[in-house]
């Protein structure tokens, strides 16, 4: 893999690069509250900018369909970029119409512009290879170099992740070269006992990589929105609570599979559930029970795990050599859901081992609950990203950056 340091020493100035970063960061309406994924691109941003590059950032956020949506526009992390490269950044309205042809061609030497939204575009994730492919073409035709940086989303087969890198000479930026570097040490050699704790609400994507973990760690603690298909495969009520019901059998297999290994899979024991989702905006105080994991109301959902649960989950963390940790426990950006995410990143610290915590909310909520980042191990930017590159899978993302 090629990396920037050698694209900077054949020279930038001048050139167009095109910087497929991951600015998918969490939002209050048009408010960034945690910009560790745009800080986390600067290097690679600043270095070219300095070299005399005239760089061009996109990046998806959030999951539009294919359309514009203003709820998912780039406006707010581009302004951002601009303040901390204390630098105008130009934005375009579109990825790859007018809007961004005008601005990229007005891009003078050492300067950056951000176009819109990638997935506001359908041929960015579409299935089909053609589709996908011509996008790309639109694409390249804005660049004259590829510089990949967007490690959270190296693990989709998209056409700003994988198609295009094959059509201009292509980079790893810094933040790639980075995460790969010590995620790298996790799949050679891991220090026993490796727990992996796993949370979050993108359950379908990421219950698949239980299967590879079962070989791999040691411990498997499950909580968040990922805790309920399991109490629901071993036949428990989980009311309202997140579900991925088509996941039962994979998910019967894998509590079998982890008996027989010895894979200790662990499980909250009690959770915190209420009849209707909090206010996120106006934080008011939730109206929640404290309920025993196999006493789940059929009227309610799973939206913290319990105080019970906490202290469990921390006394398999304390003798830990390694911890990999993706998906916050509960609904955290919520105050009164807020208490699982905060013992399991205290239980990471006091642990003596080397601890990271990957995922773009994960990440997040470590900061935003207050806690000092540079006490962890390694903090990814890529949740679903880290956890694949942690089952050995081919990352699209990576593949497509080598040669
Ligand atoms: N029990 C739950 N029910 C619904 N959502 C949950 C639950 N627990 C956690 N979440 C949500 O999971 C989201 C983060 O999930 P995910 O995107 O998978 O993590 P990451 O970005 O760290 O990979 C948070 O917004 C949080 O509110
Ligand atoms: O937030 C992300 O992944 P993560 O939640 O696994 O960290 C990445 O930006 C990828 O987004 P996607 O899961 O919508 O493809």
């Amino acid at each position: 893999m090629k990396t920037i340091d050698e694209l900077l020493s054949e020279g930038v100035a001048g050139k167009r690069v095109f910087v497929r970063a991951d600015l998918n960061v969490p939002l209050d309406g048009t408010t960034i509250t945690d910009d560790g994924r745009i800080r986390a691109v600067l290097p690679t941003v600043k270095a070219l900018a300095e070299a005399g590059a005239r760089v061009v950032v996109a990046s998806h956020l959030g999951r539009p369909k294919g359309a514009p949506d203003p709820a998912f526009s780039l406006a707010p992390a581009a302004a951002r970029l601009g303040e901390l490269l204390g630098a105008d950044v130009a934005f375009a309205t579109d990825t790859v119409g007018d809007s961004a042809q005008a601005v990229v061609a007005g891009l003078a030497d050492g300067r950056v512009a951000v176009v819109e939204n990638l997935r506001f575009n359908a041929g960015e994730t579409s299935k089909d290879d053609a589709e996908r492919g011509a996008f790309a073409d639109r694409l390249a035709a804005l660049a004259d170099v590829y510089v990949g940086d967007g490690f959270g989303a190296v693990h989709r087969k998209h056409a700003s992740v994988f198609d295009l890198p094959a059509r201009l000479p292509h980079y790893a930026g810094y933040l790639i070269a980075g995460e790969v570097g010590v995620l790298k040490k996790l799949t050679e050699d891991v220090r026993r006992p490796y727990v992996v704790a796993l949370g979050g609400a993108k359950v379908s994507d990421k219950l698949a990589v239980i299967d590879q973990l079962l070989g791999k760690a040691d411990r498997l603690l499950i909580g968040g929105g990922m805790a309920y298909t399991f109490l629901k495969a071993k036949g428990y009520e989980v009311g309202i609570s997140l579900l991925q019901e088509d996941q039962i059998p994979a998910v019967t297999e894998y509590i079998e599979r982890a008996e027989k290994s010895g894979v200790e899979l662990v499980l909250p024991v009690d959770v915190l559930v209420s009849t209707e989702f909090p206010d996120l905006k106006t934080k008011a105080p939730a109206d929640f029970e404290n309920v025993d994991a196999d006493k789940i109301p059929a009227d309610m959902e799973g939206l913290d795990i319990g105080p019970k649960s906490r202290e469990l989950f921390a006394s398999k963390i304390t003798d830990a050599e390694t911890v990999f940790w993706n998906g916050p426990m509960g609904v955290f950006e919520h105050p009164d859901y807020a208490g699982g995410t905060t013992a399991l990143a205290q239980a990471l610290l006091d642990s003596k081992g080397f601890t990271v915590v990957g995922g773009g909310d994960s990440a997040a909520a470590v900061r935003i609950l207050g806690f000092d980042e540079s006490k962890f191990g390694h903090i990814s930017t890529g949740g679903g990203a880290s956890l694949e590159y942690l089952e050995g899978k081919t990352l699209p993302g990576l593949a497509a950056l080598e040669d």
